[in-house]
C-alpha cells in the first residue's frame, strides 16, 4: 500500500486541516499518517483557539514517522510559526523525503489568521524550495509574489515569479472567483491552465487542504504532477458536488461521494 504524510494543523470540526488529509488519502486508499503542528478549536464558523505544537514535539512525531514507515508523499498545510518551519524543512532534508506538496495556508475561510506574519520569510525560503509543488489560493500568490492579482494573466505572472523565485512548480488556485474555478500550474517555465466548473455550493471548507492531500496521494501512487492536478480537480469537484449540507457556517465537503459499498449506502 502507497503512504502519504500530512504535517498540518488539527480541525476539530473534521473539515480542514488534518482530518480533511486523512480523509482524502484515505479515500484515494492511501496509507495516511499525519504530524500535528498545532491544535485549532474550530467550526464551519471559525477558529476560536489555536494550541501550536513545541518544534520539540513535532521534531519527535517526525522521526518517529520517518523511521518507521516512509511515507511516498508528504503533503504540508496550516504551519503558524518560523521556529515550526525549520523543524519541518531540516527534517524533510534528513530523511529525503520525496514528493512534497506545500499548501501556503496563510489564513482560514472564515477569516482567522493560521500563519504568523513574520512567519512568511521563512515559509518562502525554507519551504518552498523543498516543495515539488506549492498550492497557494489566489490571497496567498499576491503575498508569495508581492503583487496584486486580479485577472488570468495576473495569475500566470506570479505563478511564473513564484515558481522562478523558490524553484518549485506553482498551482494557482481559481477558488476565490476571477473565473470559473480555474487553476494554473507553472511548471518548468510553462503554464497549463485545469479548466474547472464552478459548482454552487457554499460549503467550501477545506478545499485547499483536500485538494493537496488528493495531489499528494496521486504523486504517491506514481501519477506525474500533472495526472495528480488533474484527478485532484475531479475529486474536489465530486466531493463538492455530493452538496453535503453540516453546521451554521461554511460547511465541509463530503469525501463518501464515490465510495459505493453497502455500508455507505446504510449511512446514508
Ligand atoms: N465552487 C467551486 N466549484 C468548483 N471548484 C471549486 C470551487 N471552489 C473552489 N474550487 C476548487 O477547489 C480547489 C481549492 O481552491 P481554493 O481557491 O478554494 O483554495 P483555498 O482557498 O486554499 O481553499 P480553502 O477554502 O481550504 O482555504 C481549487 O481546485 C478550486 O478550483
Ligand atoms: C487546521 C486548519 N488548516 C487549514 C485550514 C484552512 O482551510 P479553510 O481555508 O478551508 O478554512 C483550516 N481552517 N484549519
Amino acid at each position: 500500500m502507497k503512504t502519504a504524510l500530512s504535517i498540518a494543523g488539527s480541525d476539530s470540526s473534521g473539515g480542514a486541516g488534518i482530518q480533511a488529509d486523512i480523509k482524502t488519502m484515505s479515500a484515494h486508499g492511501v496509507y495516511a499518517m499525519s504530524a500535528i503542528t498545532a491544535l485549532t478549536a474550530q467550526n464551519t464558523t471559525g477558529v476560536t483557539d489555536i494550541l501550536d505544537s513545541t518544534p520539540a514535539f513535532l521534531s519527535a512525531q517526525l522521526d518517529a514517522v520517518f523511521t518507521d514507515i516512509f511515507p511516498d508523499a508528504v503533503k504540508i498545510g496550516m504551519v503558524s510559526s518560523s521556529e515550526l518551519i525549520s523543524v519541518i524543512a531540516q527534517k524533510l532534508r534528513q530523511y529525503g523525503a520525496q514528493h512534497i506538496v506545500v499548501d501556503p495556508v496563510m489564513v482560514a475561510t472564515s477569516g482567522s489568521r493560521l500563519l504568523q506574519e513574520n512567519a512568511v520569510q521563512a515559509l518562502k525560503t525554507e519551504l518552498l524550495p523543498l516543495a515539488e509543488v506549492a498550492t497557494p489560493n489566489i490571497p496567498e500568490a499576491e503575498i508569495l509574489a508581492e503583487m496584486p492579482i486580479s485577472s488570468p494573466e495576473d495569475m500566470e505572472r506570479a505563478a511564473e515569479l513564484i515558481s522562478r523565485r523558490y524553484h518549485c512548480a506553482v498551482l494557482c488556485k481559481g477558488g476565490h472567483d476571477l473565473n470559473d474555478a480555474n487553476d494554473l500550474l507553472w511548471k518548468d517555465g510553462t503554464g497549463h491552465w485545469f479548466k474547472g466548473r464552478r459548482i454552487n455550493n457554499p460549503n467550501t471548507h477545506g478545499t485547499g487542504c483536500t485538494l493537496s492531500s488528493a495531489i499528494a496521494s496521486n504523486l504517491a501512487k506514481g501519477m506525474d504532477l500533472e495526472e495528480a492536478v488533474r484527478r485532484a480537480k475531479d475529486y474536489i469537484s465530486g466531493a463538492l458536488g455530493a452538496m453535503l449540507d453540516l453546521g451554521r457556517g461554511r460547511g465541509p465537503m463530503n469525501h463518501l461521494f464515490d465510495l459505493k459499498s453497502e455500508y455507505m449506502k446504510e449511512a446514508e
